[in-house]
């Protein structure tokens, strides 16, 4: 039968440990040191969220609920929820190179994008008795508040914003969660940008239809900011809003005023090591020195905070190294980014045992 979601879609479950990064990582064992292997056998037990960033790549979340239905119907444990990132915009990371994705606003992206979304919602509707939690279109609408003057990100407004209204009201299910991308707290927690960050999402909330299942924001997607700290590192300069936490607290009230009541969830994957070696708050490339985070949980301490999860999967590149390539972006040639790296989302070894060696807590 049907199930739906009521309040927090993490709580008292476990989040899949998808068959995809465990693949990665059992290709990996090999040439790791022996004393992280076990640590890497560690890592492919820990629940991440799966990037749907090519329409090919739907069909496989049909596979991994229906991987998901025969863990549940077996019983043992608490129940297993799937986690996915809906990431296939046109002039997808419109202000940066290295993750462009296979739609363009010229070529009719927004169409094929409405039909990556309805094919997605075929699988779900498939798939009613199973919980999934949805982060939505990282980095787009940050994009919008922060480099609405960057030539792609101008040509690409209308269309992110129809997007991800689209996405929001067609993914709108009862067993589904979905978390908006909104940044994180050292790009959207300026306070300079928060305002309209706030204004943004809680217009598309309210354009969509305040959809049921939109429960709220995720943050710190694919960077490495802090859940807490005490205090504030070198590089986060004036920005009151130098922790996840802090960026959360100081968001909510702007939504909520807005009749957006958000709750969010805050990705910890690589944030294991504060502070960070970035040479600057904005450098989000392969940063170097980084470690595993807190492992998924929902003992948050905080009530805005469903979970700290891992959406980014750790050893997968956020860009390549290499400057002849049409999609290199100077950030990951930078001092403070492992080179040399690999395209985006694809399996950089070296930062992976980076990740491994630095976990905090230890693996
Ligand atoms: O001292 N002051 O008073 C003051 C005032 C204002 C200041 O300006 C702020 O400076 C911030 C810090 O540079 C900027 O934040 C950066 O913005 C970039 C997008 O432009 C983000 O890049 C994305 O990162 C994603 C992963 O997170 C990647 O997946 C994605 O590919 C990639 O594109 C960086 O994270 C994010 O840190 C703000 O825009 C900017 O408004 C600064 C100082
Ligand atoms: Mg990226």
């Amino acid at each position: 039968g049907s199930t739906s979601v009521v309040g927090n879609i993490f709580a008292g479950r476990q989040i899949y440990a998808n068959p995809y990064y465990a693949s990665e990582i059992a290709a990996a064992i090999p040439s790791l040191p022996s004393s992280l292997q076990a640590k890497a056998s560690a890592v492919a037990k820990i629940g991440t969220f799966v990037w749907l960033d090519t329409a090919a790549k739907v069909p496989t979340m049909d596979t991994y609920l229906s991987n998901i239905e025969k863990l549940n119907a077996a019983g043992t444990g608490p129940e297993t929820i799937g986690a996915f990132v809906v990431y296939d915009l046109p002039n997808r990371d419109c202000a940066a190179l290295a993750s462009n994705g296979e739609l363009t606003v010229a070529n009719d992206g927004l169409t094929k994008y409405k039909a990556y979304i309805d094919s997605i919602a075929a699988i779900i509707k498939k798939h009613s008795s199973t919980k999934i939690a949805l982060v939505i279109e990282p980095d787009s609408l940050g994009n919008l508040v922060t480099n609405a003057n960057v030539a792609k990100c101008q040509e690409a407004h209308d269309d992110y914003i129809s997007g991800v209204e689209y996405a929001i009201k067609t993914l709108n299910f009862d067993n589904v969660a979905m978390y908006l991308d909104g940044g994180h707290g050292g790009w959207l927690g300026w306070p300079a940008n928060i305002g309209p960050a706030a204004d943004l999402f809680a217009s598309i909330y309210t354009a969509a239809g305040k959809p049921k299942a939109l429960r709220g924001i995720a943050t710190d997607v694919s960077n490495y900011n802090a859940y807490q700290l005490a205090t504030a590192p070198s590089y986060t300069q004036s920005n009151p809003n130098f922790d996840e936490q802090r960026y959360v607290n100081a968001l909510a009230p702007l939504l909520t005023a807005q009749g957006f009541p958000a709750h969010f969830i805050i990705d910890q994957g690589r944030s294991g090591v504060q502070p960070t070696s970035q040479l600057q708050q904005g450098d989000w490339c392969n940063v170097i020195n980084t470690g595993f985070g807190t492992r998924p949980t929902t003992n948050t301490g905080d009530a805005l905070v469903d979970a700290i999860v891992w959406v980014k999967p750790g050893g997968e590149s956020d860009g390549t190294s290499d400057s002849s390539s049409p999609r290199y972006d100077a950030h990951c040639g930078y001092a403070d980014a492992l080179k040399p790296a690999p395209e985006a989302g694809t399996w950089f070894q070296a930062y992976f045992e980076q990740l491994l060696k630095n976990a905090n807590p230890a693996l």
